[in-house]
């Protein structure tokens, strides 16, 4: 346990031996293969990494382990105050091992706690993967909980009503089901859902872990038996981080707080003033703060997020540029009407992802889309 507290820790983490090394940035280590005259020894190495171990030592192979990721991955668990960590390529993939490794064990019922990003509902709803979703509200999840269920499935703040759940209450409810929560709007920043009897913690790191737009990737923060089953699934799958993308994640963590305090800031006071403007109808900003905002509007909001002039029309989100979207146009466009409405996705609902611009200038832009798009 260290002594620093979480800030520091989080420009520090995952490059403790960099020192002792002689280094200041990290190593990127592209290597796709690791020689080894010891065969034997190689062999060994390469059972136990498809048995889910990893032991930090030379990986073999880039697809079962890579230095540089490890280093993402220490410094993403002792954030998330969890054993250990798994990044995939992209948040799907993460949340695709956590379904696999479920559908291995034998437990492929899955509760699903409405609303979650819509892919994350398509891959629910559909049963791609061999599961099968029970929908539950927060309150009736544990008693949609069958034999077979292996996993309850939250996000808080949702994607994109950015609606909250009582972590503590669920998870106490659904015991000893294990609850995974998407904190991917929160960040470890904001919440940390192990304190709160969550067994696994998974972001999209495409979004504030990276925060800059240019880098994807997904990852699960748990405990090391869990971890052990991912990284088996990630072993067989394939879907292992690129190590340029561990790198540029590990940097997105040391400016992580600073980010997403300066954004949320800026969130607050943009969903302040939205409140007060005759063309949005509601405004949806969790109680634990953040840098999203979504709000319901009068105006047309097809024709507002086309509207926007300094803000990117673009899905996506946690960037330090402000992004804007239609949810039922784009993020959400994958579930049919009927779902959307059951989640409470509203057609008129536009969600905002605030960057780290000025806060006048941002609502300039906002201001001049709602008045362009007044119907
Ligand atoms: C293709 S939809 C987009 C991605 C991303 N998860 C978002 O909520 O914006």
């Amino acid at each position: 346990m260290s002594l620093h507290s979480w800030t520091t820790r989080a420009v520090h983490a995952g490059k403790d031996d960099l020192a002792a090394l002689g280094l200041h940035a990290p190593p990127i280590d592209l290597s796709t293969t690791y020689p080894s005259h010891d065969v034997v020894g190689e062999a060994t190495r390469l059972d136990e990494f498809a048995e889910g171990h990893d032991d930090g030592g030379p990986p073999v192979y880039g697809r079962v382990a890579n230095p540089t990721v490890r280093r993402f991955e220490n410094a993403l668990a002792e954030l998330e105050g969890a054993e250990a960590a798994v990044a995939f390529s992209t948040g799907m993939a993460a949340l695709s091992a956590c379904l696999l490794a479920q559908v291995a064990a034998g437990r492929s019922h899955v509760v699903g706690v409405r609303p979650l990003y819509g892919t994350t509902d398509h891959l629910l709803d559909s049963g791609l993967l061999g599961t099968s979703v029970t929908w539950a509200s927060p309150e009736d999840a544990a008693s949609a909980i069958t034999g077979r269920t292996g996993l309850v499935v939250v996000e808080t703040p949702a994607n994109p009503t950015l609606d909250e759940v009582d972590l503590r209450a669920l998870t106490d409810a659904c015991a000893p089901v294990p609850v995974l929560v998407d904190s991917t709007f929160a960040t470890p920043v904001l919440q940390h859902p192990l304190e709160q009897g969550a067994a696994m913690v998974l972001h999209s790191a495409t979004k504030y872990l990276g925060g800059h737009g240019d880098v994807m990737g997904g990852v699960v923060a748990c405990g090391e038996d869990m971890a052990r089953s991912l990284r088996q699934i990630r072993f067989v799958t394939g879907a292992m981080l690129h190590p340029m993308a561990g790198y540029e994640l590990l940097r997105g963590l040391s400016t992580l707080a600073v980010r997403v305090h300066g954004a949320s800031a800026t969130a607050a006071e943009l969903a302040r003033r939205l409140a007060d403007h005759p063309g949005v109808t509601r405004v949806h900003y969790p109680s634990i703060g953040g840098a999203m905002v979504s709000f319901e509007t009068s105006a047309d909001p097809v024709t507002l997020v086309s509207a926007v002039r300094l803000i990117t029309p673009a899905v996506s989100l946690g960037s330090v540029d402000s992004l804007i979207q239609h949810p039922a146009s784009l993020t959400h466009r994958i579930m049919d009407e009927v779902s959307r409405k059951e989640a409470g996705i509203s057609p008129d609902l536009v969600r905002l992802s605030v960057g780290l611009e000025d806060v006048e200038d941002l609502w300039g832009d906002l201001d001049q889309a709602l008045a362009h798009a007044a119907r």
